[in-house]
């Protein structure tokens, strides 16, 4: 009965009549007797009345028919006449091969200690266990909630948490991902694709990296995906925690930032980027080569250091006004290179309007457009020149004479139109050969321009017929001194190779609008009088006279 001591609780053995076998010494010192008092005493001696009369009505015959006994409330005689309050257990068992009845004692008091503590920690472990459910709901809430795909992962690739834009993200029932593998959910492809980060994570090393992956409705993302291993007291990792972002559209604007800033550096247009003040932003590389100024040059100017003097301070003003009106600006424009050489150029201007966060801004384009301007004049000036003598042809003439003539209605004044042929031309050519005759043809030239005034107009009209439009001339004895002057200057012998040649010249004037009024008629009116000049010996002038 030894073994009895070292419970901390009083324990009494009876045998099936009640009498005492043995008591251990918590009993003992409960009701502070000693087992030796006890010994073969009966039990109910130590019971006050009341509960004697209970253990022998309930306690005993339920004992015997049933085994045991559980919890009953009774009171012990304690030292002096104190009661105490204990709850007891009764249960039948055998002592060698003879019956007994163990009883086991609460006092009431550590009883209620006990129940106490047995509630609080009940209560403890709800509580615990509620605020675990409270925090996997939180968690799960605030990850559903989220933008971002997160779950976590056993390192046996076991899923054990997944939020709902992961369950949508890849087409899983909430039900089946608890407890999936990672290849269950990837398919062996996406699986491969993902191992050499899987095996680098369970080794401990966090992973980011970026990836298209697919969705469950077949559509793909771009994506930026978190490995972070999680690690248990000891250190040792035990899974690991996932978290991926749809970075779809931030990496198409990435990709067309990209691609605008490599079309910035690349286009052969040149561009320019200024605030609203005008004061440059920056400039492309394109700009440099056409302008030659660097990007050091420009940065912090204003686009005035481009100017030419080719436009007047009227011309950039209208094209403020457009742009301020229009947010748009679009035309040739002659500016000016570092080295100081004028540069056509096609120029838009297109303003970006502000808000809040952005400034407004003017993006210039242009490109340089001088070569073909230059080719474009090239093709016009041959259209419009003799070729041999680069004098304006017919058709130059004509347009001239046309607005001379609109000018003189505007303001009315003088126009002489003289039609000259050369006399005994066909000569130079048959004695000294057609290239002589050319080099001729371009003296000629050079001495009728000699003889007039850089408004007036010098015109071959093919072969030795040249014509001269006086703009303006001061009288109609003015014109007969210029044509007896150009008769003169024709006449006075020329060098040709080493040939002296003496030429003559007849000329015909026609007076506008005397002469007539159109430039067809006052062409033809003063080629008649060129033929009167002709008949009247050559080397002279003749006006047109409409009754000659
Ligand atoms: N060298 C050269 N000769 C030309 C050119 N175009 C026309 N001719 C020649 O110029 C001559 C002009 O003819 P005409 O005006 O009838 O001859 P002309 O000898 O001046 O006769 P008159 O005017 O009556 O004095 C012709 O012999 C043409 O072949 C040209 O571009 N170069």
């Amino acid at each position: 009965m030894e073994t009895l001591n070292h419970l901390p609780c009083p324990v009494l053995v009876t045998d099936h009549l009640g009498y005492i076998q043995s008591a251990n010494s918590a009993l003992c010192a409960l009701i502070n007797r000693s087992e030796a008092q006890l010994q073969l005493g009966a039990m109910d001696a130590l019971f006050p009345l009341a509960s004697r009369i209970l253990l022998q009505t309930q306690v005993w015959p339920l004992l015997r028919s049933q085994g045991n006994v559980a919890e009953v409330q009774l009171s012990l005689l304690g030292p002096g006449t104190a009661e105490l309050p204990v709850v007891v257990n009764g249960q039948r068992g055998s002592l060698g091969d003879v019956a007994c009845y163990y009883w086991v004692f609460f006092v009431a008091l550590e009883r209620n200690r006990f129940e106490f503590e047995l509630r609080g920690a009940r209560q403890h472990a709800e509580d615990v266990a509620r605020e675990l459910v409270d925090s996997a709901r939180f968690i799960q809430t605030i990850t559903d909630a989220l933008p971002s795909l997160v779950a976590y992962w056993d390192k046996d690739e076991r899923c054990h948490f997944a939020n709902k834009p992961y369950l949508e993200w890849f087409g899983i029932h909430p039900e089946d991902v608890i407890g999936s593998t990672l290849m269950d959910l990837l398919g062996p492809h996406r699986y491969a694709l993902n191992e050499p980060y899987l095996r680098a994570v369970l080794a401990g090393e966090p992973q980011r990296f970026e990836r298209s992956l697919s969705k469950a409705d077949g559509s793909t993302g771009y994506t930026l995906a978190h490995y972070m291993p999680d690690r248990n007291a000891a250190g040792a990792v035990v899974g690991f925690f996932v978290l991926i972002n749809d970075i779809s559209s931030t990496k198409a604007a990435e990709n067309e930032l990209k691609l605008a800033a490599s079309v910035f550096r690349n286009t052969v247009d040149g561009i320019m980027v200024t605030d609203a003040d005008g004061v440059i932003l920056s400039v492309n590389p394109a700009f440099s080569s056409i302008t030659g100024y660097s990007a050091e040059d420009m940065l912090g100017r204003t686009p005035a250091l481009l100017q030419s003097q080719h436009h007047d301070a009227a011309f950039y003003a209208a094209k403020a006004q457009a742009l301020a009106r229009d947010g748009h600006w679009a035309g040739e424009l002659w500016s000016r290179r570092k080295n100081g050489e004028a540069f056509l150029e096609w120029q838009t201007i297109t303003s970006i309007p502000g808000s809040a966060e952005t400034p407004t801004r003017f993006v210039t384009v242009f490109n340089d457009i001088t070569e073909r301007w230059h080719k474009d004049e090239r093709i016009r000036h041959l259209a419009l020149h003799d070729p041999l003598t680069d004098l304006p042809n017919r058709q130059l003439l004509m347009e001239r004479l046309g607005q001379s003539i609109a000018k003189t209605e505007r303001e009315p004044r003088p126009l002489a139109l003289m039609f000259l042929d050369l006399d005994q031309f066909k000569q130079v050519n048959d004695t000294l050969g057609h290239d002589r005759g050319d080099e001729l043809l371009v003296r000629v030239a050079q001495k009728l321009l000699s003889q007039v005034r850089q408004n007036d107009t010098v015109a071959r009209l093919g072969g030795d017929e040249f014509v001269i439009l006086l703009d303006n001339p001061l009288s109609q004895d003015y014109v007969a001194q210029i044509a007896a002057r150009i008769v003169d200057a024709l006449h006075a012998p020329l060098t040709l190779g080493d040939q002296q040649v003496q030429l003559g010249a007849s000329i015909g004037i026609a007076m506008h609008p005397r002469a007539g009024a159109t430039p067809a008629e006052l062409l033809k009116n003063a080629d008649a009088a060129m033929y009167t000049a002709k008949r009247a010996g050559k080397n002279t002038h003749r006006f047109f006279n409409a009754e000659s």
